[in-house]
């Protein structure tokens, strides 16, 4: 399996499989999300897009990053969430990096969206399909976000196969800008506890894959074989 990585400004082909990469913090609060329940996560386009899908869906969570706002219902802060019970419900999740990162790709063929939280569950999908290329979407910081590539880097080491250690990966992740601004409380809608949970590998057993349905983009477990779904 041949891997790159790319940031999302680099994306100039429609990838056959890609796995979009956001440590901090979208995909793990997709993954926590899920774990809280959550039947499907909406990635929307724009945060007007957010809010017109929650206007037409009531019962539909919206989620944005930074800080709480009206209309909205949910911060992008794994910590904040893991209270929240989203019972069987949609949320809509629009974020600066994570959920544009996937709506790049949305013409790939698999798309899988994933963080340490799902890293050996991801590389698992990969290594039972077996792709002959992946491209990792490194989606913070035009590609150089240091938690992004070491998570992106660690899934393409599992998937291969390799008994990788996951310490110097995670030393990286927990080196970043993000970490340290997220453990500063600079940036806003977060909890001194996000960078730990964002950490934290293997936490959930299954992947995540997103798919257009009726003209949205999708989020929703991936069923990983050997694993609950
Ligand atoms: O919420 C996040 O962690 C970031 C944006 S910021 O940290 O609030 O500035 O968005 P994401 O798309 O999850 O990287
Ligand atoms: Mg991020």
């Amino acid at each position: 399996m041949k891997a790159r990585f790319l940031g999302i400004a680099e994306l100039t082909d429609v990838p056959d499989v890609a796995v979009v990469v956001d440590v901090m913090r979208a995909c793990t609060v997709a993954a926590w999300a899920f774990a809280r329940g959550a039947e499907r996560i909406v990635l929307a386009e724009s945060l007007k897009d957010a809010l017109d899908l929650k206007a037409r869906h009531p019962a539909w969570a919206a989620l944005k990053d930074g800080p709480p706002a009206p209309g909205f219902d949910l911060v992008n802060s794994p910590a904040l969430l893991r209270t929240a019970d989203l019972g069987g419900r949609t949320v809509v999740q629009k974020t600066t990096a994570g959920t544009v990162g996937a709506l790049a790709v949305k013409d790939a063929s698999l798309v899988l969206c994933a963080g340490f939280v799902v890293a050996e569950a991801t590389a698992r999908v990969l290594r039972e399909r077996a792709p002959r290329s992946v491209t990792f979407v490194v989606t913070g910081e035009d590609g150089r976000a240091e938690e992004d590539l070491a998570c992106a880097e660690y899934i393409a080491a599992r998937a291969g196969g390799a008994g990788t250690d996951a310490a110097e990966f995670l030393r990286r992740a927990g080196a970043s800008r993000a970490a340290v601004e997220l453990t500063q409380g600079v940036r806003r809608g977060s909890s001194p506890e996000d960078v730990p949970l964002c950490l934290e590998v293997d936490r959930f057993p299954f992947a995540m894959a997103a798919t257009v349905e009726d003209s949205l983009m999708v989020l929703r477990r991936y069923p990983v074989p050997g694993h609950p779904a």
